[in-house]
């Protein structure tokens, strides 16, 4: 079903009950895995790769050619393969962790080397898999955006040690669970319609990141330099990455500390680009955490993270000359304070209001280092909101606090923090006078896992 123009083995996902599958599916305990949707993890080897050439590292060898599946399939019609692609998922988004536990384990039932490929627990992999699938699908007659997120997804897979043959095991057992699991809707032309998604999508994040591996490595190493508690739960941590990082203020990286191998979480980067070419990351502990425990009270200077690649969009136009109004809840002032340096690197003065909300006054652990800036640049005021007990400033809830000042429709928002505090945070800006097409924050899903 599934074919490669050059070395992809053909595939088949059999349709009987994979024997022992759910012993390779799962192994419980609570979610892990990356911080942003993903199929496949790096195998342990690529961990130690060595640099293809002085620039780049090189995650995998050029990529074998495009992937096509079989002719017969013809190409994804836009219109109705995406009716017949909404209804199978409409009909297994009930029953989504029945049918991509069955995905998993087929897929290693008949895929055994792809097992190490992923973290020891795929409880949060397994979500992920839907709802990139769900994202897509939500996608998929809106071309440029699809694209962009694909792109997006296929270059985030170069660090896991994604290679193009892997693909055709994947859709073959994508397409066998369906078979198994959508009854209602399942049909032949339903599956020539998943068959062709499959590839399509495939195929555009597959030459992503065959692009991208032309310009930049697969991954940064980066060695911790400084790592200072702030408060009981939260650290602020510098990093010197191995080459050089280009990231633009306000963008995040997913990181995988050595204590956790395969598990990547999103943290936003807490500083614009330096001279010296250090980054900075704030972490918050969360219970139960994986790698923000890891961070927080095992990491020390010396320790080597991996990074991916920087990604978001919540960064400074500078082609506008509106203000910023910036809303940071808890770390979330991480990626707000990038955007204030950005603003004073760049030299041009724009007005930004910055709202540093937190539980208490003892929870501002940055507030000294806000509170400086804004010492030193007239253009920047900071306010900060507390919910409970004493204030020297706002108290309340951050969205609250920011409804009561204004106005604001000259502005441009920024948001970052937890995801209720975003969503209800746009509501305020929105209803504040400030369209929606200018307000930015991260991805709502991408957030869901990061920091934990
Ligand atoms: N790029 C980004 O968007 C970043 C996001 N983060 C995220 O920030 C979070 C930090 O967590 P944590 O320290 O526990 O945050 P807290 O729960 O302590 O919340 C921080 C602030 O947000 C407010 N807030 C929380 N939920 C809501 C809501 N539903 N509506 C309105 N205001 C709300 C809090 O008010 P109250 O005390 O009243 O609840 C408080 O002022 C993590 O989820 C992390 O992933 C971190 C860094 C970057």
């Amino acid at each position: 079903m599934f074919e490669a123009r050059q070395t992809m083995a053909s595939t088949s996902a059999g349709d009987g009950t994979p024997q022992g599958a759910a012993a390779g599916a799962a192994t419980g305990g609570r979610g892990a895995g990356g911080g942003e949707w993903s199929w496949f993890a790096p195998p342990e080897e690529e961990r130690v790769a060595p640099p293809s050439s002085p620039g780049a590292r090189a995650a995998s060898p050029p990529a074998p050619g495009p992937y096509v599946a079989n002719p017969d399939y013809g190409r994804f019609d836009p219109g109705s393969d995406a009716v017949l692609i909404r209804r199978t998922l409409e009909e297994i988004e009930p029953i989504s962790q029945a049918v991509t536990s069955y995905f998993y384990a087929l897929l290693f039932v008949e895929h055994p080397r792809l097992r190490e490929l992923f973290p020891a627990s795929m409880d949060a992999q397994r979500d992920r898999l839907f709802r990139a699938l769900l994202t897509a699908a939500r996608l998929i007659d809106d071309e440029r955006v699809l694209v962009e997120y694909l792109s997006h997804l296929g270059r985030g897979h170069r660090k896991y040690g994604t290679r193009p043959e892997h693909y055709p095991a994947v859709g073959e057992c994508l397409i066998a669970a369906l078979t198994r699991y959508a009854v209602r809707t399942w049909s032949e032309e339903a599956e020539a319609a998943w068959v062709r998604a499959y590839t399509a999508i495939s195929q555009i994040m597959i030459d992503a990141a065959a692009e991208d591996e032309r310009r930049a490595p697969a991954w940064w190493h980066a060695e911790v330099v400084s790592h200072e508690m702030r408060t009981a739960d939260i650290a602020v941590i510098t990093v010197r990455p191995d080459q050089p990082y280009p990231f633009l203020a306000g963008q995040y990286a997913a990181v995988e500390t050595p204590w956790w191998p395969k598990v990547w979480r999103n943290y936003s980067l807490a500083c614009a680009p330096r001279t010296d070419g250090l980054l900075v990351f704030h972490v918050k502990a969360v219970p139960a955490g994986w790698v923000s425990g890891a961070l927080v009270h095992r990491a020390r200077p010396g320790d080597v993270l991996r990074l991916g690649p920087p990604a978001g969009t919540m960064t400074v136009d500078h082609s506008r000359d509106s203000g910023l109004l910036c809303l940071g809840g808890s770390t979330g002032i991480a990626p707000i304070k990038a955007l204030v340096e950005e603003v004073a690197r760049y030299g041009r003065a724009r007005p930004v209001e910055v709202f540093y909300g937190a539980r208490s006054s003892h929870d501002l652990y940055d507030l000294d280092t806000m509170r400086e800036m804004e010492r030193r640049h007239p253009w920047l005021s900071v306010r900060p909101v507390v919910s409970e007990g004493p204030s020297d400033g706002l108290t309340g809830r951050l969205p609250d606090a920011v409804r009561r000042c204004g106005p604001w429709h000259a502005y441009d928002g920024y948001l970052s923090g937890p995801p209720g505090m975003i969503r209800s945070g746009v509501d305020a800006l929105v209803g504040a006078g400030i369209p929606s097409d200018r307000i930015r924050h991260d991805s709502l899903d991408d957030l869901a896992v990061a920091g934990s």
